[in-house]
């Protein structure tokens, strides 16, 4: 398997002034082989747009490396570039004030393609991003989510190896982010393109990723399948509020049940968060429960944060 990219140990550091700075790339190390889409998903702030500008050779880097088809972007980024396309937020691919079809016809001939060539592009990615009512449109009429299917088919017409998407679904409507990851997986199996991009919704991952990374604070703190990781959010969380009792009685007991439990005390209450493997274990930790002297102010089944409080407790794991 070919790995196109490989981002080793890298780390990105902000000077905030005042001799303040911030890490907000702390060793990250993927890879990402040919044909594979591969997404970096995490909060904001977490360092993904970071490590995507690192990559394309937007930002320099303070330690680490990235390799481009093995040309490192710190010391033959003219070789590394000639393989990567990137669409970061703001579509600033585009001119706004020319049509869809001038976009795409003006960013091939820039790339030097042959005009042949430019057609056969241009015809395969109007179909493949159903914009054929919208060819002769000025960009700056279109919608956000038009805008943003314009700025990844032009980042496709020069054909690159390497397609970095920052965040291609933000700001889109459920059905518009629903076809722009259809299209994305589509095109990265019939061009065999390799895509990185990243994202803070698990459903685009899940939708579109062979595999990803889960950075929080610019650290990796999950790396996986997108299958394994999936089984892992399936798991049930439970939060539990209770008074009373202290964790050197209850926490070992709990961990006899669930293998992740968390412990946060607040003023006037605790709050236990474990993830159980299925809700029959529920029942064990009632019997658990009504054994010790608390006082249970509540058990409720986690929806929604998913993503956040495994963060955190993923995070927590590494520790
Ligand atoms: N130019 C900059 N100068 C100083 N700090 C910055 C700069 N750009 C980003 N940061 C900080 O670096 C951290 C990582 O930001 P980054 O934009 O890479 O995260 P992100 O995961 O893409 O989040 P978002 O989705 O909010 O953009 C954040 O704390 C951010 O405030």
């Amino acid at each position: 398997m070919e790995e196109l990219l490989q981002v080793n140990n890298l780390e990105k550091i902000y000077y905030t002034g005042n001799n303040n700075h911030l890490k907000a790339v702390d060793n990250v190390s993927f890879n990402v082989n040919k044909g594979e889409v591969f997404g970096l998903l995490g909060p904001n702030g977490a360092g993904k747009t970071s490590t995507i500008k690192c990559i394309c050779g937007l930002l320099d880097y303070e330690g680490g490396d990235v390799l481009v088809k093995g040309y490192s972007m710190k010391k033959k980024r003219r070789k590394g570039l000639k393989h990567i396309s990137a669409v970061l937020e703001g579509n600033r691919n585009i001119y706004w004030r020319m049509t869809v079809k001038e976009n795409l016809e003006f960013f091939s001939g820039i790339n030097g393609l042959s005009s042949t060539k430019i057609k056969e592009r241009m015809d395969y990615l109007i179909k493949q991003f159903q914009l054929e009512d919208q060819e002769n449109v000025v960009v700056n009429k279109l919608s956000r989510g038009m805008k943003q299917k314009v700025a990844i088919a032009i980042s496709l017409i020069t054909d690159k190896d390497i397609i970095l998407l920052d965040e291609p679904t933000l700001g889109l409507d459920v059905s518009m982010s629903h076809e722009m990851r259809q299209i994305l997986r589509r095109i990265a199996k019939e061009e065999d393109k390799t895509i990185l991009l990243s994202t803070h919704d698990m459903n685009v991952v899940e939708d579109t990723c062979d595999r990803l990374i889960i950075i929080n604070n610019g650290q990796v703190i999950a790396k996986d399948t997108v299958e394994n990781l999936k089984n892992l959010f399936n798991k049930e969380i439970y939060k539990i509020l209770f008074k009373g009792n202290t964790e050197h009685q209850l926490l070992p007991k709990l961990k006899n049940v669930s293998n992740i439990v968390e412990l946060q005390r607040q003023v006037d209450h605790n709050v236990v968060i474990l993830q159980l493997n299925d809700a029959n274990e529920l029942f064990a930790i009632f019997e658990l429960l009504k054994g010790e002297s608390i006082n249970l102010i509540s058990i409720e089944k986690v929806t929604k944060n998913l993503e956040g409080i495994f963060m955190d407790l993923l995070k927590e794991e590494q520790q």
